[in-house]
């Protein structure tokens, strides 16, 4: 056999046995759709809104099925009890995440907390978390919440003419700036901070999908990227200005005591076996992710509002009985079940990460799925509902087991407040063009961003329900 015989015979084991590998591979998950030899099923996988393909299969393969991406094997989970006893009761060995080289090893290093491997800094990095974010720890807090809340209120009213998705950034950037950095509120017009972080965040995210990079579809790949400077460059480039601006921002001088993230961090940093890099990268990626996630609740919510009158009227007649003319605070939250029931509703309805959009329509818990109805989650006392076990209290769309949200309860929080200011300031109406034809927000009209959906850019008419608004508003917001 001469030796260009013998490379071709090669070549074709080494796919047989990579094949035959990868048959294995999935001969031991659940049936899904037919796929191709060796790419499997990525050529039916759309590369937007992959999501309502996903949910297309679930009527086809059932509440759980497999797809080949290129190799990579992904099980999809589209009811609560499988969700539960896989991703929760299981957690263990499925709290790994998707291996995202470029997104993980090359531009982050493994920092990102989100999509790092279950290792030792991950275990670090969530106990730091915890610390700073869970239930107890954020009641101090909860004054910057109102007066951001209210901040955004005022910019809704004192420039409609700036399209919504603005004040709405400015409220989750200027949120994460005081809770995490202690630095002061984002004005309503003005330079941020965060601009810059978030502009490379942009890039960071688009890495976080799984299939947009070569490297992610043929693994190989890595070693040889790794060993090029002229291929390693691009990412190394944007690793370094990543740690510049998440460092320079760690180290920025607060001004609000010294009751946030990161001065808990600088402190304990070596306590929890971090060094600065990995410390910065963790609050600059805190950042991030609360930055996207609750962008996206909130607009979702203000476009509910406008679509579903019945909801706000409700919302007001329940909130208007318990605060009157004052603004809303933390205090008189505990006694609105329908405001909870809004929150509730909206993370249910449009999940920020719509992976969990099947699971959160599960009709054995969640009636008519599709449409808006807070009242699902109330009694007829009008009482917030015993939850269906595994619903993690019908907060699903914070995802599972070891791997769940550590921010949910800062989200939740920052949503109520958000959702009674607006209810308390505003009546929602239809925009209307310049015929005077109502202009009704299209809610299947999103945009992929990331691992996240966006609703793509509405409008809404927020009429001012008291004739003395921005003057009131003046004295909520922060001092
Ligand atoms: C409406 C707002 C939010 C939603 C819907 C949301 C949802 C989620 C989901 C679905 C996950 C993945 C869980 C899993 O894999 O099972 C996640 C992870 C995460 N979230 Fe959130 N989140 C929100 C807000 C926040 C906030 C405010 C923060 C921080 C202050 C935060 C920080 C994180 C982090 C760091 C992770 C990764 C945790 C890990 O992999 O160990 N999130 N979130």
């Amino acid at each position: 056999m001469d030796i260009t015989h013998a490379l071709v015979l090669g070549a074709v084991l080494a796919l047989c046995v990579f094949y035959a590998r990868l048959n294995s591979k999935f001969s031991r998950l659940p049936p899904g759709p037919p796929g191709l030899p060796i790419i499997g099923n990525i050529l039916q996988v759309p590369s937007k809104l992959t999501f309502l393909k996903f949910a297309h299969w679930v009527k086809q393969y059932g509440p759980i099925y497999s797809i080949n991406v290129l190799g990579q094997p992904w099980v999809v989970i589209s009811d609560i009890d499988t969700a539960a006893d896989i991703l929760d009761r299981m957690s263990n060995e499925t709290g790994e995440r998707p291996r995202l080289i470029k997104a993980n090893e090359f531009l982050e290093h493994g920092r990102n907390l989100s999509i790092m491997p279950k290792n030792d800094l991950w275990r670090a990095m969530r106990k730091a978390t915890h610390e700073s974010l869970n239930g107890r720890a954020i009641t101090n807090r909860l004054f910057i919440q109102e007066e951001e809340a209210a901040l955004q209120v005022q910019g809704l009213l004192l420039h409609p003419e700036i399209p919504i998705e603005a004040p709405v950034h400015r409220i989750t950037s200027s949120l994460n700036m005081r809770n995490l950095y202690g630095m002061p509120s984002i004005p309503l017009q003005g330079p941020s901070p965060s601009h810059r972080l978030e502009e490379i965040g942009k890039v960071l995210f688009d890495a976080m999908v799984p299939g947009r990079s070569a490297v992610n579809i043929f693994p190989p790949l890595k070693y040889l990227i790794a060993r090029s400077q002229w291929l390693r460059g691009p990412a190394d480039k944007i690793y370094k200005e990543s740690t510049d601006e998440c460092i320079k921002l760690l180290r920025s001088e607060p001004v609000d005591g010294d009751r946030f993230l990161s001065s808990a961090l600088r402190e304990k940093q070596s306590i929890h076996g971090m060094c600065l890099e990995d410390s910065a990268w963790l609050v600059g990626m805190l950042h991030l992710v609360a930055q996207y996630t609750t962008s996206i609740a909130i607009l979702w919510l203000i476009m509910a509002f406008t679509l579903y009158p019945e909801v706000v009227k409700k919302g007001q007649l329940e909130l208007d009985s318990v605060v009157g003319h004052h603004p809303p605070t933390f205090e008189d939250l505990t006694q609105l079940p329908y405001l909870e029931a809004i929150v509730k509703e909206v993370l249910r309805w449009r999940p920020p990460g719509p992976m969990s959009v099947a699971i959160n329509r599960d009709p054995t818990a969640y009636s008519n799925g599709h449409g808006f109805n807070p009242d699902r989650f109330l009694t007829s006392e009008n009482e917030i509902r015993e939850p269906p076990s595994d619903t993690h209290d019908d907060f699903l769309s914070f995802g599972y087991g070891r791997r769940v949200c550590p921010g949910r309860e800062v989200a939740i929080r920052t949503l109520k407040i958000c959702a009674a200011y607006l209810l308390w300031a505003f009546d929602f109406q239809k925009a209307r063009d310049d015929d005077g034809n109502e202009l009704f927000p299209n809610d299947m009209d999103m945009m992929d961003v990331g691992p996240t959906v966006y609703p793509a850019p509405f409008q809404s008419q927020m009429i001012p329900r008291h004739p003395d608004l921005e003057e009131r508003l003046r004295h909520c917001g922060p001092k």
